[in-house]
């Protein structure tokens, strides 16, 4: 080995021993707690300024110094964090994205508390604690990794460790003290962020902001490590400092020479990018999306008035007010980008500030060009919305934490390799529009900009797209099974993002008369993300008072103020609801929701009585809160509904017109029922009870045979002895069919077979046919497979090829995704509630009936919502505050308003009383009745005996019969 290569390799062994110990750091961290803490690099940072402040200012001795600061501040520190922010998050059952947005405040404190205390500028007197013996480091790395290695291995608290790993709440039902063990996790974690930050802090520039963003980019090695093996963290961190030094010596020339030197000199960005974009993401499924707003956040019009004269005000000021306040609008426009991705679409967006970066780059670089300014911002926009549209691709297939990791490790990358290089931006300048160029005329500009903008998003926000990015955030299964197409609305959601800051970055720019990286930093980013999650993300106001608030606190005399202030409110995130949210509630109160009544007479076996027998005004007799099925079930002739003075709207659901002269079909559900308004619930009104439908689909077969505990033919279901064709002939027929029910041949499973990433074989060769105008019910113990052979029939779950096929109608959808399936007709429910907190009852049906096979029909949703008793005031109520059995309405409401030919259910009558349950196996009939194909997986064998004609029953992973 040349002298050169061994000095570099000692170099490249410092930097790496410093990252080995960051990875140590964050995996025994996550190990403990569960939580990736993307503050490890402020804690560094802050441990490295408090040994220079003990030794350097105090003067106290380097040895006592550094004992003091590793062995008492630093694990002080974490054990602060752990009692003071993440145990509380825990004990709340907070979700990963909250953790998340908790580690983001703690960074943003950290660095906003370092710029209060020790000033924003470099210092570079930092003590040297190990020399600069590069073997020193590798073997106090080495010692630390085995002691560690050796504490999980072979003491009772490693036992513990590893336990509250493997499973949590086992282990605390078997008496550790899970607690413990975490608050031992933050200790050790802080302590080897402490010991990093003295390390580096004499060979790196020390300041708040740079230290902290070294370390983030380490954060690689733990990935590289899946966060579980140190040995591999402390390998790749070595191997990645060592190629990093090797390669400063490469001298690329031609025009790319410059960007493959930047590459070079900044490996772990590089493994940074592909551990978070490449590899499996880590952190689990987790949420995806940021928790909804607890209530739809509504800004009263007189404080718009309000907003809009402080707006103006700056208007009327001059010199270095003016100029500060023209980085309101600005940076409003950059923050509007969060409200769509983050607070629309519930993603976690962290590399905002490198597309604004972006926007200012493009800006300038077209405008040095010689194209107009005002053009050459116009044009910066779409092209950062394509650099967007290339990075979110990869982006969008991650959840929670791994997208967190994605979208930071572009911005930090963009930032590294673009923004900050002399190549991109060495004398670049920007200059304002002809014609703006003082302040008040450039504000003005801006102003005009920025409505604009806003009045985009909020068209956005109230429309479809609005609506489906809402549902996204609230429920992402449940988005994608109302059809809404889950990765072409994210990818969009950050297009439309990195558009937004690319223009209120092009304007920070012209409003400064300068490209200034720093103004696009990835710390700065992560501050904006935490200001509008603080506020409230989901409001068209946060971006304006969070970008009035930071440049105003930002010129104060106090720099740091902002991040600090935001830094702490974030860091109570989920225990301060978000300040915006806070403001009176200028909406009407809210109806109650109707009451359950008592289970009308009817129900029990009585006729019904025409509500004006009672002499009360025909209003929808509703069991439970359900509207009843119709008249007509009891057998009794259904009155024209205009007799009993209600108007008969029509009713049908999926694909009859108006039905005339129906016929009073004799009683097949389970209770009679009384009638509401005699509105069938499935079609209109019965006009004169007396004549025979027209249109039944032929009554088929409702036994088949073969296919039972793997053969390959279709099942063989026990029919109800209420089935068949007496039961069929008992159904009542009130609407016409849909129109394809009598061509098709329905949904059907073929010789499915689905095993599990971990080997669990859920399904064996099963082969099911659900059939028209039917209800199919399979029954099973826990573990069955039944959930198993439900999602792949909805296409939440695929096989893999060769292992069977789904298909509709005969043709093949084995591949089609979720969301494809329901725009083919295939509606689905879920077992755990998928309705969306944060939209109201009727917009939750809306969406189903928006984005299905038959676009375009509210009337589809207005039906539904009558049919399931939501027609009332409760439609204009948030989701959120609803009980479950209206809840339970609503998903079904919304899965009808598609107007499906086949419905799936999972336990549909899970969280409902007795009475709400007949209900809905009243409903259910009814629709089968009416062409409907039907599933339900179901654990109620009252609903089951009630309603279905087929029961097939599953274990093992097979149909038993
Ligand atoms: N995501 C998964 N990963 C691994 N195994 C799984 C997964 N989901 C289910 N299983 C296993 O597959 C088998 C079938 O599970 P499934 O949930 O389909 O049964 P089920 O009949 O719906 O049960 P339940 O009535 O309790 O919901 C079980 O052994 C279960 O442990």
């Amino acid at each position: 080995m040349d002298s050169l290569t061994y000095e570099l390799t000692l170099a490249g062994l410092a930097v790496g021993s410093a990252a080995a110990l960051t990875g140590i750091g964050l995996v025994v961290t996550y190990r403990a707690t569960g939580v990736l803490n993307l503050a490890h690099g402020a804690v560094a940072m802050i441990c490295a300024y408090v040994l220079r402040q003990l030794v350097v200012v105090w003067g106290w001795p380097l040895p006592l110094g550094a004992l003091v600061t590793l062995l008492l501040v630093a694990p002080a520190l974490g054990l602060v964090l752990d009692r003071g922010v993440f145990r509380p998050l825990a004990l709340r059952g907070s979700n990963p994205a909250q953790t998340l947005v908790a580690t983001i405040g703690v960074f943003v404190l950290l660095v906003g508390g370092a710029v209060l205390l020790w000033g924003p500028g470099a210092r570079d007197d930092a003590p040297v604690v190990l020399g600069d013996d590069p073997w020193a480091q590798l073997a106090a790395v080495l010692a630390l990794a085995c002691l560690v290695g050796a504490v999980t291995r072979w003491t009772r608290f490693g036992r513990e460790l590893r336990a509250v790993v493997d499973n949590r709440p086992l282990a605390v039902l078997a008496g550790i003290d899970a607690d413990r063990v975490a608050a031992a996790g933050w200790a050790f974690g802080s302590f080897t962020a402490g010991l990093t930050g003295v390390l580096l802090a004499p060979y790196v520039r020390l300041d708040p902001y740079g230290m902290p963003l070294l370390v983030v980019e380490v954060i690689a090695v733990a990935v590289i490590a899946r966060m579980r093996s140190l040995p591999v963290a402390v390998g790749a961190a070595l191997a990645i400092g060592v190629a990093q030094a090797q390669l400063t010596r490469l001298h690329p020339e031609g025009w790319a020479g410059p960007l493959i030197q930047a590459v070079g000199a900044n490996l772990f960005v590089v493994a940074l990018l592909v551990a978070a974009l490449v590899l499996p993401g880590v952190g689990g499924k987790g949420r995806d999306a940021l928790p909804p707003p607890t209530r739809a956040p509504r800004v009263p019009p007189a404080l718009w008035l309000v907003v809009g004269v402080l707006l103006l005000l700056p208007l009327g000021l001059a010199g270095s007010d003016l100029h500060t306040a023209v980085q309101v609008p600005a940076l409003a426009v950059i923050l509007l980008s969060l409200v769509v991705v983050a607070g629309r679409g519930g993603q976690i967006a962290l590399g905002q500030a490198a597309y604004a970066g972006l926007g200012a780059l493009f800006t300038a670089l077209l405008a040095a060009a010689g194209v107009p300014t005002l053009l050459s911002l116009a044009l910066s926009v779409p092209m950062v919305a394509v650099a967007g549209l290339v990075t979110a691709r990869p982006a969008i297939r991650r959840h929670g934490l791994a997208l967190a990791l994605a979208t930071l490790a572009v911005g930090v990358a963009v930032s590294r390799f673009v923004l900050t290089q002399p190549y991109a931006t060495a004398d670049l300048s920007l200059g304002r529009p002809g014609g703006f160029s003082d302040d008040r005329a450039f504000y003005a500009l801006e102003l005009v900009v920025l409505a604009g903008c806003l009045a985009l998003v909020a068209a956005l926000r109230r429309g479809r797209t609005g609506r489906a990015l809402a549902a996204l955030r609230d429920h992402e299964p449940g988005a994608e099974a109302a059809g809404v197409p889950v990765p072409r609305l994210k990818l969009l959601a950050f297009v439309l993002g990195a558009a937004l800051a690319a223009l209120g970055g092009g304007l920070l720019g012209m409003g400064l008369r300068a490209f200034d990286p720093d103004q696009y930093d990835p710390v700065r980013g992560l501050l904006w993300f935490a200001a509008v999650l603080v506020l409230g993300a989901d409001s068209l106001l946060t971006p304006l008072a969070a970008a009035a608030l930071l440049t105003t606190l930002d010129a104060g005399p106090q720099a740091g103020t902002a991040a600090a202030l935001i830094g702490l409110l974030a860091t109570l995130t989920g225990r301060l609801p978000p300040l915006l949210t806070l403001l009176p509630d200028q909406r009407r109160p809210e109806a109650p929701v109707p009451p359950p009544t008592t289970v009308p007479a009817e129900a029990h076996g009585t006729p019904a009585a025409p509500a004006e027998a009672h002499g009360t005004p025909a209003a929808p007799a509703e069991i439970h809160g359900t509207p009843a099925a119709p008249a007509e079930i009891h057998g009794a002739p259904a009155a024209p509904a205009e007799a009993h003075g209600i108007p008969a709207a029509p009713a049908e659901i999926h694909g009859a017109g108006p039905a005339e002269g129906r016929p009073a079909a004799p009683a097949r559900a389970p209770a009679a029922v009384p009638a509401e308004g005699r509105t069938h619930p499935h079609g209109p009104p019965a006009a004169d009870g007396g004549q025979p439908s027209t249109g039944r689909p032929a009554p088929l077969p409702t036994t088949r045979t073969g296919g039972a505990g793997g053969s390959h033919g279709p099942a063989e279901g026990r029919t109800h002895p209420r089935g068949g064709a007496a039961a069929d002939e008992a159904k009542p027929r009130t609407t016409e069919p849909a129109p394809r029910t009598s061509r098709r041949a329905g949904l059907r499973a073929v010789d499915l077979t689905l095993t599990y990433p971990g080997g669990v074989t859920a399904l064996s060769h099963v082969t099911l046919d659900l059939a028209p105008a039917r209800v199919t019910a399979l029954v099973g113990p826990n573990g069955a497979g039944k959930s198993t052979l439900f999602d792949c029939l909805a296409g939440t779950l695929r096989p893999r090829r060769g292992q069977g096929r789904i298909t509709l109608d005969g043709a093949d959808i084995t591949g089609r995704s979720a969301h494809a399936r329901a725009r083919l007709g295939i509606a689905r429910t879920f077992q755990q509630l998928a309705v969306f907190p944060s939209l109201t009852v009727e917009e939750n049906v809306r969406l189903g009936e928006e984005r299905r096979r038959v676009r375009g029909d509210p009337a589809a949703a207005e039906r539904s919502l009558r049919l399931l008793g939501l027609a009332g005031p409760v439609r204009h109520r948030a989701a959120a505050d609803l009980p479950t059995g209206t809840l339970r309405r609503v998903e079904l409401a919304r899965a009808l308003a598609g107007r499906p030919h086949t419905l799936l259910l999972d336990e549909p009558a899970a969280g409902l009383d007795a009475g709400e349950t007949e209900a809905l196996a009243r409903i259910l009939s009814a629709l089968a009745a009416d062409g409907l194909t039907v599933l339900v997986v179901e654990h109620d064998p009252d609903l089951v005996a009630g309603i279905a004609d087929t029961v097939h029953t599953m274990e093992g992973g097979r149909i038993l019969s």
